[in-house]
């Protein structure tokens, strides 16, 4: 990457310090470029007194070099657990199987030494709760210092020096980095874990739902100065999150899980302007969209039911019990994954999914569950 494709219309009314912070960017950007990511046939069980619990089941994506991906999908269907596996984070005791290939290189099932290698210097977290994240015995600039020297061999005055670029470019003041951890606020101990994330200049970035635990205000702070950072770094990243229009914003792709499944992924664009899985669909009607000047403001639908207990997951289609259009076949067999140009879903009807949408859009549609397709 050079200075001037750094050099964009939003960092040119950016602070001296942040257009400095980007500057001396530049040589580690090209030196370490954007991470490939493929995941491939990604199943991960969990270990409990109950037996195995199918927490992830046969996922397949790809993030492509300075891309954004969504995963998104209700509470329990297995964002986190995807990433705490890419990151080598999984309990003991945690079957995981498939391949998730990094710049070709294998990062499943890494030991111990050999994860310390990649992690940070070519894979980061951005977790959900920053607090956890940082010691509270240390001062914040110290924290950043030491994990920059774990993983390269820097002069103290160099670590420091890159602790106060990455503070420059999440928007805090490089004095700050003498406090400590509880003299911060919510929003200034997300921004330090991502300037942490950022430090070792990782070609790919896992956030999981970053701002979960902030207001909303403060929420929209921290998406945007992220959105800001991959714009000027193109890193690629994995962003966790509940909330759809976080995704339409920042991402490129999405995948849409449900129950542990790949239920759709695609084009950003095309997922939520054409979803082919009547999940995807549920779940847009579940989210506030911006009102349309002279149409009716759109009710919020959430969909009925809940995530099926994944100890014993349903033969079929693992949508199919809160599913409008779930006939007999769905809850029987479970759906191939079909493509339909460059998105795909797993459901039956796919050549459905115009007449799907449209009812999907309506109210009703939802209270009358398992009526047949
Ligand atoms: N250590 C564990 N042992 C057993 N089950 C677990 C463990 N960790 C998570 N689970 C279960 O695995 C499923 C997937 O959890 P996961 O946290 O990946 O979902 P998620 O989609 O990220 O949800 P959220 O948005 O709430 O974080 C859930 O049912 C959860 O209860």
């Amino acid at each position: 990457m050079t200075s001037t494709s750094l050099a964009t219309p939003e960092n040119r009314t950016a602070s001296p310090a942040t257009m400095q912070a980007l500057a001396t960017l530049n040589d580690r950007l090209a030196a370490k470029p954007a991470a490939h990511l493929r995941v491939e046939k990604l199943s991960i069980a969990y270990s409990t007194a109950r037996g195995p619990f199918h927490a992830v089941d046969d996922v397949s994506f790809e993030v492509k070099p300075g891309t954004n991906l969504g995963l998104v999908g209700e509470s329990g269907c297995g964002k986190s657990t995807v990433i705490k596996a890419l990151i080598g984070l999984q309990p003991e005791g945690t079957k995981v199987s498939g391949q998730a290939l990094l710049d070709g290189q294998e990062i499943l099932g890494l030991s111990e030494r050999a994860l310390q290698d990649v992690r940070w210097t070519k894979i980061s977290l951005i977790t959900q709760s920053a607090m956890n994240s940082l010691d509270p015995v240390y001062c914040i600039g110290d924290q950043i210092c030491e994990a920059i020297q774990a993983h390269e061999s820097v002069s103290r005055a160099t670590a420091w020096a890159r602790a106060e670029e990455m503070f420059a470019l999440v928007g805090l003041p490089a004095s700050r980095l003498h406090d400590f951890p509880h003299q911060f606020s919510g929003g200034m101990r997300q921004r330090t874990v991502i300037a942490m994330a950022l430090a070792l200049n990782a070609g790919m970035l896992l956030a999981d739902e970053p701002t979960t635990a902030l207001d909303p205000i403060m929420q929209s702070q921290i998406m945007s100065r992220i959105r800001g950072i991959h714009e000027h770094m193109r890193r690629s990243m994995i962003l966790v999150t509940h909330d759809i229009a976080v995704v339409a914003e920042t991402c490129e792709n999405t995948v849409v899980m449900y129950a542990g499944k790949v239920a759709e992924k695609g084009p950003t664009t095309d997922v939520l302007a054409r979803p082919l899985h009547p999940y995807t669909m549920g779940l847009q009607n579940a989210f506030p969209r911006l009102p349309v000047k002279g149409q009716p403001r759109q009710a919020l639908i959430s969909i009925p039911g809940i995530v099926p207990n994944l100890l014993r997951p349903p033969p079929g289609c693992r949508f199919a019990g809160r599913c409008p259009f779930a006939t007999e076949r769905c809850h029987i067999e479970a759906p191939a994954v079909t493509a339909v140009g460059a998105q795909s879903a797993a459901c039956h009807y796919i050549d459905r999914a115009p007449e799907f949408r449209e009812a999907a859009a309506r109210p009703e549609t939802w209270r009358k569950l398992g009526a047949g397709a």
